[in-house]
């Protein structure tokens, strides 16, 4: 369930009509619910609330939509924050996430990186690997500080999403391989600076399949026992995140969150841990829409097209991953057609959807792409000169430019050109 339903022919965002929004602030842009991002959020926490011998903590993954106003949102209510790089770890503490609920993920940690999460007082990090550890305890060492760790690991499950965004298979980048957390472990316990308290997993993204995940936590489950049979003391596990979410109105969605946390409480049950989870695309992806404007319509040899004023650097989704997103019209108009909906950039693969049947559009009328509030605006890039997507967040009948548009003069004026290459 979200927060933009058509309501007398006009497509709304909570109470605040988005043709009305366009006007102001011009189009393409973002449009993000916060009740929509806080319902997830409680959703899902209320979900996994039983898990676990204390209350789980909920962090948000930040990639999925890092915007400042809805990291804030978020922290309002009691999320933590998984994040992945400095940048990230810098807006979620701006946005008010206690470091005591920031969690550092991430393949390839810098030494920078870990002292300033070691600094900040983070949560815990997530070790990838046996020279990042080694690495982690010199820096910590140096500091004079301890800092708790988990061990990501690779339980080789198999996640049924797309290759790209799969994490959890032998060949993946991704963890230490499970039969060597022993190993990981004590060669942790021997190192100054880190404490080894848990394990943690994320076998990928939008998974529509609780059965990959419960496969991989029951492995995660033997290794806990075996740890501790070994003498260990493991105190926590991290579940990752990954819980898909339904793309496309007319198809089945994933499993929802109550389905999965009854099947974490249950296969989680006896571990006596506490819990964590990295939740992004479950709390965003619904919350946001991309708005853009249909530039003209133009017949083509095979196909009609529909160009708009967003783009492949807008919403990179559809042409990295070939995903489906729902393209609805903001002012609804009788009749459909069967288009080929594409951007204005150079590039055949700035296609949105290929023969599709979408409402009936003409030049200056508005679309949405539905489910675009997670790695939408994260990824978007500047591509083409084109300016960052301006991000707009609706709360009520309120709502506030979150993100501006930029100028394409800054965007110039940030380069510098060398008297040799005048
Ligand atoms: C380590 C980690 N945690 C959490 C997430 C968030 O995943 P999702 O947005 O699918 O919930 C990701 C991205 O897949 C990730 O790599």
């Amino acid at each position: 369930m979200d927060h933009f339903q058509h309501r007398n022919g006009r497509l709304m965002a909570e109470d605040v009509d988005i043709a009305v929004l366009a006007d102001a602030v011009g189009t393409p842009f973002y449009c993000y619910s916060s009740a929509t991002i806080e319902r997830h959020f409680t959703v899902f926490r209320d979900a996994v609330a039983g898990a676990g011998n204390a209350p789980p903590l909920v962090a948000y993954a930040v990639k999925a939509n890092s915007n400042q106003a809805v990291i804030a949102t978020l922290a309002r209510i009691g999320a933590g924050a998984d994040v992945v790089s400095l940048g990230e770890m810098k807006r979620a503490l701006a946005a008010g996430v206690p470091a005591a609920r920031i969690v550092f993920s991430g393949v390839g940690k810098t030494a920078e990186e870990m002292e300033a999460a070691i600094h900040a007082g983070v949560f815990q990090i997530n070790l990838e690997s046996l020279p990042e550890a080694e690495m982690l305890s010199a820096v910590a060492a140096r500091m004079g500080r301890t800092v708790a760790v988990a061990f990501r690991v690779n339980p080789d499950v198999d996640a049924g999403t797309h290759a790209k965004i799969s994490t959890g298979k032998a060949e993946n980048k991704f963890g230490i391989p499970i039969d060597t957390a022993l190993e990981a472990f004590a060669l942790a316990s021997a190192l100054p600076g880190i404490d080894p308290v848990g394990v943690a997993l994320h076998i990928g993204s939008q998974l529509t399949d609780l059965a990959p995940l419960e496969q991989a936590f029951t492995r995660l489950g033997a290794l806990i026992a075996e740890l501790r049979a070994a003498g260990f003391t493991v105190s926590r596990a991290d579940l990752g995140g990954g819980l898909g979410v339904p793309y496309a109105a007319h198809a089945p969605g994933p499993p929802l969150p109550e389905a999965y946390g009854a099947m974490v409480a249950r296969v989680t049950a006896g571990w006596d841990v506490r819990l964590t989870f990295e939740p992004g695309r479950l709390i965003v992806g619904n919350a946001g829409v991309l708005v853009s404007r249909v530039i003209r319509v133009k017949s083509g040899a095979t196909t009609d097209f529909v160009i708009i004023d967003a783009a492949m650097n807008d919403l990179l989704r559809p042409s990295l991953y070939d995903a489906w997103h729902d393209i609805d019209a903001v002012e609804a108009k009788p009749g459909r057609m069967t288009a080929t909906v594409v951007g204005p950039v150079c590039e055949t693969g700035d296609t949105f959807a290929e023969g599709r049947d979408i409402p009936a559009v003409e030049a200056g009328d508005l679309v949405v792409f539905r489910t675009a509030g997670a790695y939408g605006a994260a990824m978007a890039s500047t591509y083409n000169s084109r300016l960052l997507t301006p991000e707009v967040m609706v709360k009520d009948d309120a709502w506030a430019l979150v993100r501006p548009r930029g100028t394409i003069e800054d965007l110039i004026a940030q380069d510098r050109v060398p008297d040799w290459a005048r």
